[in-house]
Order: C-alpha cells, then sequence, then structure tokens
C-alpha cells in the first residue's frame, strides 16, 4: 500500500459543483471572478444546488422560499440563554445549535430527494438567524427579525446589528459570501461527505463540516489573521513579527494553500475591498498592515495569500466581532456543502480508504493478573 499524506493530489471523487484547475476557479464553469463582480449570493446558492443560473421567477422564488425559512424554532433560541455563551467559541455554538436544529425538523431522517432539497432550504436560512442570534444574545441583546425586502447579506447585516447597512456593506459582505461558497473538495466539504456517504442526514453531514471548518488550517484561520494583525498593532512592527516568525519556521495565518501554485484568485477582490473598506474607516492601517505582511512573506517564501487573509480586514471594517469570522465563512459554505451533500446521495458510494499500519506486529493477550 502507498500512502499519501493528507492525501495531497489524491483524487476521491468526482462533482459538477466547482473546480480548481490551473490556479481557475469556477462554480459549475462560471469564472469567481465573474461571480465576485456580478452575482449575488441567492444566485451562487442556486446555481450550486441546481448547476444553473437561475431565471428571474426562480431566483424570486429561491429568495422566498429562504426568507420563509429564517425564523429559528424558540427552543433554539432559548437554548442560548442557558449555554455559558460568553465564553464558548461562537463555531462551537453554532456546531451545537445546528445539530439541535435537526432535532426540530420532521423530516431530518427523511431520505428522498426532495425533502433533502427542503431541508438544504432551511438550513441555508437558519445558520444566519443562528449566527447573528448567537451575537445578540451574548451581548444581552434580542435577536433581530429578517425583513421581507432585504436580500440575503443585507438581511445577515442587519440582523446581526439592529441597523440597516449601507451599500457599499451590502456590496462587500454579498461578495465574501460568493467567494466563499464553495471550493471544490476542501477539507470540510470532505468531511461532509464522508459523513452523509454512510447515508447519515443532512444535519449530520453540516455538523461534522462546520467542526472541520472551525481549524486555524482552514476556516479558522480567518479569526487568526486578526489576531496576528492586531498584536502587530501598527504597520512598522509588521517587518519585525513576520520576519520572526519565519525565522522560527511558524506559519503565517492566512499563507498558502494545498491546491493552488500562484495564488488563491479570492484573495485579489478582498485585497481590493479591504482597501475600500479601511479607507472608509479611516482605519487604512488594516490593509497597509496587510499588504507589508504578503511583501514580507512573499519575498521570503512562494507562499501567495488565501481567502482567508484580506477577508480579515473586509469584516472588521464592517463591524464584526472577530471570534465571528468563521462562523460567516459556514453562513457562506453551507450552501456549498449543502450542494455537495445533495450531490454525494444522488450517487452515492461508502467513503473508506485505508490506513497503513504501523503499530506494533501481532502480540499475545498478557491477563491483567499478569501485569505490572
Ligand atoms: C479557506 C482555507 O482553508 S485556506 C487555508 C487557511 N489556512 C491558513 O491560512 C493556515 C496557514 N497555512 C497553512 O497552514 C498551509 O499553507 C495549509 C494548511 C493551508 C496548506 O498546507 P499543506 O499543503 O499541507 O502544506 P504544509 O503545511 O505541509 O506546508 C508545506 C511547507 O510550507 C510551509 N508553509 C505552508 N504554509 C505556511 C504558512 N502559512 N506560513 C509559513 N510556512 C508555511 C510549511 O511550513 C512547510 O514547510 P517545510 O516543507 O519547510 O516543512
Ligand atoms: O480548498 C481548501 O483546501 C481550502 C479553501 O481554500 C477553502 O475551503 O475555501
Amino acid at each position: 500500500m502507498t500512502t499519501t499524506r493528507g492525501l495531497e493530489g489524491v483524487v476521491a471523487t468526482t462533482s459538477s459543483v466547482s473546480s480548481i484547475i490551473d490556479d481557475t476557479l469556477t462554480y459549475v464553469g462560471y469564472n469567481i471572478d465573474d461571480l465576485a463582480e456580478n452575482a449575488s449570493f441567492e444566485e451562487v446558492i442556486y446555481l450550486l444546488w441546481h448547476r444553473k443560473l437561475p431565471t428571474k421567477s426562480e431566483l424570486k422564488e429561491i429568495k422566498e422560499q429562504l426568507a420563509e425559512n429564517a425564523t429559528l424554532p424558540k427552543e433554539v433560541i432559548d437554548h442560548f440563554k442557558f449555554i455559558p455563551v460568553n465564553s464558548v467559541h461562537p463555531m462551537a455554538a453554532i456546531r451545537t445549535a445546528i445539530s439541535l436544529l435537526g432535532l426540530f425538523d420532521e423530516e431530518a431522517d427523511v431520505m428522498e430527494t426532495e425533502a433533502n432539497y427542503r431541508k438544504a432550504i432551511r438550513l441555508q436560512a437558519k445558520l444566519p438567524s443562528l449566527v447573528t442570534a448567537f451575537a445578540r444574545i451574548r451581548k444581552g441583546l434580542e435577536p433581530v427579525e429578517p425583513k421581507a425586502d432585504f436580500g440575503f447579506a443585507e438581511n445577515f447585516l442587519y440582523m446581526l446589528k439592529g441597523k440597516d447597512p449601507s451599500p457599499i456593506e451590502v456590496e462587500a459582505f454579498n461578495k465574501a459570501l460568493v467567494l466563499h461558497a464553495d471550493h471544490e473538495l476542501n477539507a470540510s466539504t470532505f468531511t461532509a461527505r464522508v459523513c452523509v456517504a454512510t447515508l447519515s442526514d443532512v444535519y449530520s453531514g453540516v455538523t461534522a463540516a462546520i467542526g472541520a471548518l472551525k481549524g486555524p488550517l482552514h476556516g479558522g484561520a480567518n479569526e487568526a489573521v486578526m489576531k496576528m494583525l492586531s498584536d502587530i498593532g501598527e504597520v512598522e512592527n509588521a517587518e519585525e513579527y513576520i520576519r520572526e516568525k519565519l525565522a522560527n519556521k511558524e506559519k503565517i495565518m492566512g499563507f498558502g494553500h494545498r491546491v493552488y501554485q500562484q495564488g488563491d484568485p479570492r484573495a485579489k477582490h478582498l485585497r481590493k475591498m479591504s482597501e475600500k473598506l479601511t479607507n472608509l474607516t479611516n482605519e487604512s492601517k488594516w490593509y497597509e498592515m496587510s499588504v507589508k505582511i504578503e511583501e514580507i512573506v512573499t519575498s521570503e517564501k512562494p507562499l501567495p495569500p488565501n481567502v482567508d487573509f484580506y477577508s480579515a480586514s473586509v469584516y472588521h471594517s464592517l463591524g464584526i466581532d472577530h471570534d465571528l469570522f468563521t462562523p460567516i465563512f459556514a453562513v457562506s459554505r453551507v450552501s456549498g456543502w449543502l450542494a455537495h451533500i445533495l450531490e454525494q446521495y444522488e450517487n452515492n458510494r461508502l467513503i473508506r480508504p485505508r490506513a497503513d499500519y504501523t503499530g506494533p506486529d501481532l502480540q499475545a493477550y498478557v491477563p491483567i493478573s499478569e501485569r505490572g
């Protein structure tokens, strides 16, 4: 048997959802640059789930379905009042809350295609409500209901802050949602597919995926980037901080990628948005510091920034708490997880690789009475 550490380069499935070929990312054949500049997140959800862009009436319908399904069961809101909201990480709270949501869905274990699609709508609609309700309850505030005439990005910011966001905030947030929606067989999506390939349910798949996204080598990197920027504090401290980390062979969060060789095509969109937003908030130091870090890292190593690097200063400029950055990633990526879960069910086979055993040779069992 040959082993490939971290499954690098292993092709584990076919998929028609998204592709990364020669450093170009496409969703169903549409270039990410095109989608980032032009598409609403709702269009992208539809695209990922149906493998085609929606018509006007299909877009209207999915928007209505998302709006109708955004309300959380009272028990799920109430449970936030009984957990240590001020000490748990929001990703842990959201992971548990998604699992809890499944208990209130009568169709949770109905495995028919139509029922799975209805659950996908419910999960996509409810995740923003969950994240924003958690964020408000821990501050002693009441959750805010979404507005019927707001789109997905606008409603998220509205539910989070309780006031109407500005057009530039909505544009930035929509772009971030579009850019994070899917990414071929990344670790959390693979986790979701492994889970549901046992014919487990959609809620289990999404709960498992949230657990995988939480780690700092994956989605958790965006929060870690903001921690690094905050630790550096001022642009002039960046050089010494980064060079010392590199000399100690420590990882610089937000850099490197398993698949991209030349760079992550999503990063440039977030970089542009970071420049725009930090100027507006009179905190351009976060953008300037990020650019400085990029210059230093790329002068030392072939490690371009990934999607998590500039998203940190974008979310910070939108006034979002730093520990909500990864839950926001989940609010977007759940669309991709659900597309892959539905695809996995369509043509399922158990995912079960092998391990190359490296433990001791065959040993005789020694009874406890004869052991020290
Ligand atoms: C949405 C996302 O998930 S994007 C990724 C988000 N994660 C991060 O930003 C965390 C920082 N980056 C990393 O840890 C890695 O680049 C990963 C996890 C993204 C990809 O990892 P892998 O393909 O497994 O590469 P691996 O971790 O084996 O690194 C290969 C080499 O590059 C170095 N390297 C990789 N990333 C970094 C980094 N960010 N900073 C410094 N060195 C790095 C490693 O130290 C290693 O060096 P070595 O060969 O001298 O030991
Ligand atoms: O593809 C990966 O390994 C990680 C990533 O960039 C993503 O999930 O967006």
